[in-house]
C-alpha cells in the first residue's frame, strides 16, 4: 500500500487529496503488451543514467518514487552505491538549495509558526493509512554544511526517510518527512519570488520553544508509535531540543548522536590499526576536532566512550579530546565560550590563542584529526603531511558534508601521506589507484547508523532513546565487519553488497582486491544494529515490547529481518 498525494487547487491555493493504493494493477490494454518488471528495471536505469546532471537524476528518481515506489526501492536496493549519492548526500544538498525552484508536488508535511495553536489540525491532515513510525523533522536552519535554507530543507527529511525504507525496511507509508517553517535568516531566499516558505526572519528561541513544545506534544498524541529524528537544526537548537525532549518522547538527534555513533564506529576500527602500526596503546590516542558545532561536539562526546570502554575514567577520556573552533584551540583561559564548548575546553593551556590549525597540531600531536567544520580544504598539504610525520598511520576523517565542503579530498589524503592514511569522509569519494593499488575511502556518514538505530527503537517500542542505545548502534556497526573486511583494513562495511551475495561474487570481489563490500548489505547491517539497540533498550528498561525480551539473539535477529518491508 502506498500513499498517493494528488494536488488540487482550491481558491488559488494548493490542497492535497490523499488516497492509498496498492501498486496499481497493470490493466490489459492500458499498458504496452510487453511491459514487465525485469525489463522495466533496465528501462528505468537507462533513463536515469541518460540524464546529464545529478540534479536531473534526483528529479527523475523523485518522480519514479512517486508513481512507482516499488520500482524505485527495488532499484535503490540493487544499486545502493549508485543511488545514495543522488537521493542523499551530496546531491540532496543541491536539491535543498533549489527546492523552491524545482518544486513539483507535495511530499511531506509543512508546519509553520503561523500554525501555532492549531498544530493538531495540521498533523491531522496527514493520512492515517498505517501507523506512522518514523518522522524526520528539520527546521532547515543548518542543512548539511549549507547553512540556513529555511523551508528548502524539506528534501533532507525526504532523503533520510528513503534510506529508512531502503536500508532498514521501514514501510514507506509509515514515514513522515516534516519541515518546520520558523522563517529564515537567509536574505537570498527572502528576496526570491519563488521561495516557498514564510517571508520572515527566524523567530526568537523562546517563541520557537513554545512552538516546539506544542509540536512535539501533538505529534505524540496524533502518532503514538512515532519515533522522531531531529535533523539539521542549528547547533544551539540541536542541543536544546534534544535535551528538552529526550526523556519525554522517543527522539534522537541524527547530527549529534547519529554522526557521533558512526564516527565512533569507524574510529574503533581505525584506532586498532593505527595502534598496531605505532605500537602505542589504544588509550593513548589523542583526537583533535576541527569544528566545534553540534556535529563536532556530538562526535567528541561519543568518542569519549571509546576510551571509557577501554577502561579510562570520564575525566581521563575527556582529556584525550581537543576542540578547535573558528578562533583556534578551545581552552578555558581564552575567554567567553559557547555553552556546548565548555565541557571540552582545555585547562592545560593558558597562553595566547593558538589560532592556526598547524600550530594546534604541533601543540597537541594528535593521532586523529576529525573535520566537522564545513570549511573546504582546511586540511591543507602541510596539515596532512604534519599528521603523517607524527604518526605512521594517521587517522584523518574530513566529515563535513556535502563533498564540496569536505576538509580535504581522498586524493589529497592519499598523496600527502604516501598512501599511509586511515581515511573516512562524510560524503562519498571515488576509489582511486595509488602505486598500482586500488584504495577505497571509508564513508563515515550517519546513514550507516540511523536506519538500524531507528528500526531497533521502533521494534522495541521505546519510550526514549538512551545513550546506551546509541552506543550499541555504534558498536554494532563496528562489529559488522566481516573477517575478510577486517583483513582488508576496512573501517566501515561497504553497504552495497547484494544481501544473499553468492560465494562466486565474493570470490571475484576478493580477486579484485576490493577494500569494501558492495551495498545491500545495508539491510543486514541495519538488522544487526537494530538487534543490539533493542538489547540496550531492554537493559535500560525503556522498551515496551516485552515479547522481544523472551527471544534468543538468533530469534530476535530473525524477527527484525521478518519485519522489513520489501519492494
Ligand atoms: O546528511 C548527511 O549526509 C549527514 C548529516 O546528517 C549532515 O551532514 O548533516
Ligand atoms: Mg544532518
Amino acid at each position: 500500500m502506498t500513499i498517493v498525494l494528488t494536488p488540487v487547487w482550491q481558491n488559488g491555493v494548493q490542497k492535497l487529496k490523499m488516497t492509498s493504493q496498492a501498486r496499481p494493477q497493470l490493466k490489459r490494454g492500458l499498458t504496452p503488451p510487453e511491459l514487465n518488471d525485469e525489463v522495466h528495471e533496465t528501462r528505468c536505469l537507462t533513463q536515469l543514467r541518460g540524464k546529464v546532471s545529478d540534479i536531473e537524476r534526483y528529479i527523475f528518481l523523485s518522480a519514479l518514487k512517486e508513481f512507482d515506489p516499488h520500482m524505485f526501492y527495488r532499484l535503490c536496493l540493487k544499486h545502493m552505491a549508485e543511488f545514495t549519492p543522488i537521493i542523499y548526500t551530496p546531491t540532496v544538498g543541491q536539491a535543498c538549495q533549489e527546492f523552491s525552484h524545482n518544486y513539483r508536488r507535495p511530499e511531506g508535511l509543512f508546519v509553520s509558526i503561523k500554525d501555532k495553536g492549531k498544530i493538531k489540525s495540521i498533523l491531522n491532515a496527514w493520512p492515517k493509512i498505517d501507523d506512522a513510525r518514523i518522522s524526520v523533522v528539520t527546521d532547515g536552519s543548518r542543512i548539511l554544511g549549507l547553512g540556513d535554507l529555511g523551508i528548502n530543507g524539506m528534501p533532507i527529511s525526504i532523503g533520510k526517510l528513503s534510506l529508512y525504507v531502503a536500508g532498514a525496511g521501514i514501510r514507506p507509508e509509515s514515514t513522515i518527512p516534516i519541515c518546520l517553517d520558523l522563517g529564515t535568516n537567509t536574505q537570498k531566499y527572502l528576496d526570491d519570488p519563488l521561495y516557498l516558505g514564510l517571508r520572515k526572519r527566524r523567530v526568537p528561541t523562546d517563541e520557537m520553544t513554545a512552538f516546539m513544545d506544542e509540536f512535539m506534544y501533538e505529534m505524540s498524541v496524533q502518532f503514538p508509535k512515532l519515533l522522531v529524528q531531529f535533523e539539521d537544526f542549528s547547533t544551539d537548537h540541536a542541543f536544546l531540543y534534544l535535551e528538552r525532549y529526550r526523556d519525554k518522547y522517543p527522539v534522537f538527534n541524527d547530527d549529534i548522536q547519529g554522526t557521533g555513533a558512526v564516527v565512533l564506529s569507524g574510529f574503533i576500527n581505525a584506532a586498532k590499526l593505527a595502534s598496531a602500526a605505532s605500537g602505542q596503546p589504544l588509550t593513548s590516542h589523542r583526537i583533535l576536532f576541527f569544528g566545534a558545532g553540534s556535529a563536532g561536539v556530538g562526535v567528541a562526546m561519543q568518542l569519549m566512550s571509546f576510551f571509557t570502554l577501554e577502561g579510562l575514567s570520564e575525566e581521563e577520556a575527556r582529556d584525550r579530546i581537543y576542540l578547535v573552533d573558528t578562533q583556534g584551540l578551545v581552552y578555558k583561559a581564552r575567554g567567553e565560550l559557547a555553552e556546548h564548548k565548555h565541557y571540552f575546553a582545555r585547562t592545560d593551556y593558558t597562553g595566547p590563542p593558538l589560532k592556526s590549525l598547524l600550530d594546534v597540531i604541533e601543540f597537541v600531536r594528535p593521532t586523529a584529526l576529525m573535520g566537522l567544520s564545513t570549511t573546504s580544504n582546511a586540511f591543507t598539504q602541510d596539515v596532512i603531511q604534519t599528521m603523517a610525520a607524527l604518526n605512521p598511520l594517521p587517522i584523518i576523517f574530513p566529515l563535513s558534508n556535502p563533498v564540496k565542503l569536505s576538509e580535504c579530498t581522498f586524493d589529497d589524503a592519499v598523496r600527502y601521506t604516501n598512501g599511509k592514511v586511515l581515511f573516512a569522509s562524510g560524503s562519498p569519494f571515488d576509489a582511486l589507484n595509488f602505486q598500482g593499488q586500488t584504495l577505497h575511502p571509508g564513508q563515515g556518514n550517519n546513514m550507516y547508523i540511523f536506519p538500524g538505530l531507528g528500526l531497533g527503537a521502533i521494534l522495541a517500542r521505546c519510550a526514549s532513546v538512551t545513550d546506551s542505545m546509541v552506543e550499541a548502534s555504534s558498536l554494532g556497526l563496528a562489529n559488522s565487519l566481516t573477517p575478510e573486511e577486517e583483513e582488508m583494513n576496512l573501517l566501515y562495511p561497504q553497504i552495497d553488497r547484494i544481501r544473499e551475495i553468492s560465494a562466486f561474487i565474493a570470490m571475484q570481489e576478493e580477486e579484485m582486491n576490493l577494500l569494501y563490500h558492495q551495498i545491500d548489505r545495508i539491510r543486514e547491517i541495519s538488522a544487526f544494529i537494530a538487534m543490539q539497540v533493542i538489547r540496550a533498550a531492554q537493559t535500560a528498561n525503556v522498551d515496551r515490547n516485552p515479547d522481544l525480551r523472551r527471544m534468543s539473539d538468533d530469534d530476535l535477529l530473525t524477527f527484525v529481518k521478518s519485519k522489513m518491508w520489501n519492494p
